[in-house]
């Protein structure tokens, strides 16, 4: 049994896959490890690994990818290791509220990474959204509905799915950009998926 690598877009790890000339296609399959790429957001990945799971074993899923910040202590390009994912907009506005599925009873929102290894990197919660944050009330809101450090548009997608297969999953993500009203001229895209890529190319994949 091996990695799965599961990623949005090809772009965030083009770097990787050029290093090991992968081809361009939505599965990509190595003796050491499988690369998968979903399509961005929640629905697209929970599709797309759901189907791949059922089907093919791996011991180990590492999904990684960029990500915006919540916090400021955390540099533009920096890597986290996500410990808990929450998908964020799960549950119904009661009007100035908000009601988690939780408390509605329709289940869980939270997802937590498992078989975690000291990567020496700081280690956040996060939360996956459908919409990318770009409005200062909602991210406020946000901020005191979740407290978490980061957001993506897949990561709770992917604990979940290998939460019902019982796969032991990590994210790790590096930050291309702070959670704020929008201004894409701030984002980081480029040093972000150097530094993810640089990381994952200093690993021993078999021990991550
Ligand atoms: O142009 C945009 O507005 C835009 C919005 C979201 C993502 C992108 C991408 O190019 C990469 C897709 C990938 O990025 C993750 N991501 C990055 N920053 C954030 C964020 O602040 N909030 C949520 N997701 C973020 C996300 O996981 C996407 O899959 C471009």
């Amino acid at each position: 049994m091996k990695l799965l690598i599961v990623v949005a877009t090809r772009a965030e790890i083009a770097p990787f896959l050029s290093h090991f000339n992968l081809p361009d296609q939505p599965l990509m399959e190595t003796a050491d490890f499988d690369v998968l790429v979903t399509g961005v957001g929640m629905v697209a990945t929970a599709f797309a690994l759901g189907q791949h799971l059922d089907k093919n074993k791996y011991n180990r899923v590492l999904n990684v990818g960029i990500a915006g910040s919540f916090d400021r202590n955390i540099s533009l390009g920096e890597l986290v290791n996500v410990s808990a994912d929450t998908f964020a907009e799960l549950g119904a506005e009661d009007h100035e509220s908000f009601i988690g599925i939780e408390n509605l009873g329709f289940g869980k929102s939270t997802y937590q990474s498992t078989g975690n290894k000291n990567y020496n990197l700081k280690t956040v919660n996060a939360i996956t959204v459908n919409k990318v944050h770009g409005n200062a009330d909602s991210i406020a809101k946000t901020q005191a509905l979740f407290a978490v450090q980061t957001e993506s548009m897949e990561g709770a997608a992917v604990f979940y799915a290998c939460s019902i297969q019982n796969i032991s999953c990590i994210q790790i993500r590096a930050i291309s950009n702070y959670v704020e009203p929008r201004n894409r001229n701030n984002w980081e895209i480029g040093l972000a998926v150097k530094n993810l890529n640089d990381w994952l190319l200093s690993k021993e994949l078999s021990t991550i």
